[in-house]
Parts: C-alpha cells; structure tokens; sequence
C-alpha cells in the first residue's frame, strides 16, 4: 500500500511560484553541499514558466554554485532548436539565459535540425543521460525534478491510456502521437521520472482540480474528462520519487479534493 504525498497548498499561483522556486533554490544548495554536480530536471508548461522567472527573479540564486549543475529536461516538443514551442525557449528566457551555467551542462534534447525523426531523438538523450550516469547506473541521479500537469493527469509525456506509460526502461522515449500538440515529444521515462531523489509536483488553478483528486486517489478520470475511465491511476498519481514526492499546488487546484 502506497502512503499519499504530502500537498502543500499555497494561496494563488503567484505564491506558489514564489515558494516553490525558494524551495527549488534551497534544495539546491542543501544537494550541493552533500554532493556535486547536481543534476536537476525541469519541463514546460505555465506554472513552470512562472516558477523560473520566480526564481532568475530571486536573491537566494546567488547561493547556488550553478557552474556544478546539469539541466535536463522532463520533456521536450520534437520541434527544431530555437522553435517558440520548445520548452528549452521558454526556460533559457525564463530563467537559464540568466544564470552562469556552463553550456555543456544544459542538456537540450536534439529536434528534426539534428536528427532524422523522433525515435532518433530520444535514443540520443538515452545515450547522453547514461553519459552523464554514475558507474552501474543508467541516469544521472535527478536531484530535483519538477512537473506540471495537464487536466488529464499527464506529466512530461506520458499521457493516460498511452503505451508509453507501460515503458519500463531508464531514459528517454519518443511520444508520436501526444493528445496536446505538438503531436511529437520526447520524454523521460515513468521509471526515470521515479529514480529522481525528489519530484515536485507543481499544479495551478481550477482546471486541474479534477486531475489532482484523481492522481492522489490514484484513480482515472472519466472519459468526458480526457482520461480513461478505467480505474487505472491517471499519469500524476504514478508518480513516486526515490527520497521525497510532493504536491505544490494553489488552493484553487485543491477544489475538487473530498
Ligand atoms: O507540454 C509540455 O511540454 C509539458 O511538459 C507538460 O507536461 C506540461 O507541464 C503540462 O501540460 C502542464 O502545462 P500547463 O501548466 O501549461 O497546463
């Protein structure tokens, strides 16, 4: 029997934003003092956009050594580098334009510009997670990753009914067909996703209310919904990191909590 993930429910999304980038930055700095680099994981959506301008925006930054941390990313839209629909766009402008990390340590996923199709784009970011993966082990140990969700209970890429969700291996898989466009994403693996030392996830507003319940009932939503009205727990609610799972949400996310 698994114990629900604590929810920490703040005011409105501004403050989530606010709390869970001081939150981002002081994980970090706790991370950098056991153990170094760090690696850490962010993804796209609009609470997260808001959680990165939070944190370019906060004086704590200073107090991470951000030439010892590996940015990857949770997901990524298969379109070319530079496309405005790539979640790597938003948090270079958002926050990583902002910050001295070193180049090499920002891991972008590689779009049609360099490579033939999607499928070749997420062995390549299999192949360069394992890199960067400590002896015997496959990824890189994620010290933070942080998750939006979709209304219906996605994370990353991995979407209620897919196959994807089913993929049991460490690193990267390629989404054809997501329901939200663009159609072609990469995306870490469920199992990747649940290596990492803590996974945050971050919901705001009212649209998401349903899908919140759902994932901490470990439960679909029904078809009317987006989801799959079988029962089998919607993608947020699989969602179990190695050290710490938590739930950043705002308290109009909660509202259909029982
Ligand atoms: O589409 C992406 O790239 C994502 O990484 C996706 O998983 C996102 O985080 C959620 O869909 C929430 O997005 P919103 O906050 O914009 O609803």
């Amino acid at each position: 029997m698994s114990t629900q993930a604590p929810v920490v429910v703040h005011p409105d999304g501004e403050l989530l934003a606010r709390a869970t980038a001081a939150r981002f930055l002081l994980a970090l700095v706790d991370a950098q003092s056991v153990a170094t680099p760090v690696h850490v994981a962010l993804t796209g959506g609009s609470i997260l956009v808001d959680v990165l301008r939070a944190v370019a925006a906060d004086p704590l930054r200073d107090a991470v050594d951000w030439t010892a941390v590996h940015v990857w990313w949770g997901d990524e839209r298969f379109v070319p580098a530079g496309h405005e629909e790539r979640n790597d766009v938003d948090a270079a402008e958002a926050l990583l334009d902002h910050l001295p990390l070193r180049p090499e340590h920002v891991h972008a996923v590689p779009g049609p510009d360099r490579v033939a199709d999607v499928d070749a784009a997420a062995r390549a970011y299999t192949e360069e997670l394992a890199a960067h993966a400590a002896p015997g082990a496959e990824v890189p140990e994620l010290a933070v990753v942080l998750l939006g969700m979709g209304p219906d209970g996605h994370v990353a890429s991995l979407f209620p009914g897919r196959p994807s969700l089913g993929d049991e291996s460490l690193g990267a898989l390629a989404e054809a067909e997501s329901p939200k466009p663009p159609p072609e994403r990469v995306s870490l693996t469920l199992p990747t996703l649940c290596s990492a030392h803590q996974v945050w996830l971050v919901v705001s507003g009212e649209g998401k209310a349903p899908a919140v319940a759902a994932a901490l009932a470990q439960t679909s939503l029904p078809e009317a919904e987006g989801g799959t009205g079988d029962g089998q727990s919607v993608p947020a609610g699989r969602v179990r990191a190695s050290g710490r799972t938590l739930w950043l949400v705002d308290l109009a996310a909660t509202s259909a909590l029982p």
